[in-house]
């Protein structure tokens, strides 16, 4: 059985030092407390810093002692969209090159995601294309909100124009909830995986579906980690009560499918973060088990857990080969 972990975090020097440069500005965003404690001189989880910029040492040596075959490799949250439009293009385009190099010196073992600045969606989609056609990188990945907007939003149509030109799937990682929404979650630790990164990201892709983004745009494939952002165990209330709210309630835009629909067919999930057997038999059953894929979340979450997971998930072998590695393959283009 093939494993290929399809939410794994990395880093690059150039963007570490941005974040440091950024962790002393006077954002007020909710993703500063992360930035502060990682990326910040002195921060408290500096330690993450090396486990991020590895990518052939230690990450490599632990993959072989686990059995693991891939990593599907990604920019960690917040990626770039924190900086200005300028600086965040920049920065994709630098973060693009070095991943592509990563993973052209190790294509048996490292699969990558390049990333794009939203923040001026012309040259996001340029980048988009890029990635595509130049450094034929493995898919995209972007974190959740851009300036406290979301992706329903028409000022990202030119990307999403982009993205579904390409054929890339778009995994929609987390980052800290936008000021839309980040009162609730600045006590108790709730800025982050615990809380806030689901129903930020969750928050994000229902918008995103009741906005009819995927009538417009009805081949845009979108990936969501740590299941699915708990989206699938809401589906059915979404269909019952979208019936309301494309009439009586919020005046949403009627759609041409149900919510569940779409989640089905433009949406595929990871496990990453989310090593529960429970919720994985119920998102394969709800979703079919060929949008279901395994992650680990790495290095915020340790490898061998993840595998034993996926070892021993109660499914038939054929099913648990998809999940483990399978639907990687189709989805994010890995030989
Ligand atoms: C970007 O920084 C992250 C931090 C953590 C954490 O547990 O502190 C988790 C994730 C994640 O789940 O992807 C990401
Ligand atoms: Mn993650």
């Amino acid at each position: 059985m093939r494993l290929i972990a399809t939410e794994e975090a990395v880093s690059f020097q150039p963007i570490v030092d941005a974040l440091n440069a950024h962790a002393r500005t006077d954002d007020d965003s909710l993703d500063m407390i992360l930035v502060r404690d990682i990326y910040g001189d002195n921060g408290i989880r500096n330690a993450m810093i090396p486990r991020l910029t590895d990518i052939t040492g230690e990450r490599l040596a632990q993959m072989d002692q686990n059995g693991i075959d891939m990593h599907l490799l990604s920019l960690t949250a917040p990626g770039v969209q924190m900086f200005a439009p300028d600086k965040g293009t920049e920065m994709a385009r630098i973060a693009n090159d070095l991943m592509a190099e990563a993973v052209r010196a190790n294509p048996t073992r490292f699969a990558g995601l390049g990333t794009f600045a939203p923040q001026d969606p012309h040259r996001a989609a340029l980048e988009v294309e890029r990635v595509a056609n130049t450094l034929k990188l493995n898919g995209l990945v972007i974190n959740s909100h851009t300036n406290d907007r979301y992706y329903d939003d028409p000022f990202f149509y030119p990307v999403f124009e982009a993205i579904e030109a390409s054929g890339l799937a778009l995994y929609i990682h987390p980052r800290a909830p936008s000021k839309m929404i980040d009162k609730a979650f600045r006590d108790y630790g709730m800025n982050s995986a615990i809380w806030g990164y689901g129903i930020e990201t969750s928050t994000n892709a229902i918008r995103m579906i009741l906005s009819g983004l995927f009538d417009r745009f009805p081949k845009l494939k979108i990936v969501l980690g740590h299941m699915g952002e708990a989206i699938p165990f809401w589906l059915w209330r979404l269909d019952f009560m979208h019936g309301y709210a494309a009439t009586a309630f919020g005046g949403a835009p009627k759609l041409k499918l149900k919510v569940s629909e779409y989640f089905r067919r433009n949406f595929a999930i990871t496990t990453s973060g989310v090593e529960n057997h429970p919720a994985l038999r119920y998102s394969v059953e709800v979703l079919g088990p060929e949008n279901v894929m395994w992650a680990i979340d790495y290095p915020y979450q340790p490898m061998a857990p993840a595998v034993q997971f996926i070892k021993t998930a109660p499914f038939a072998e054929d099913v648990k080969a998809m999940i483990a590695g399978g639907n990687a393959a189709r989805i994010f283009r890995i030989d």
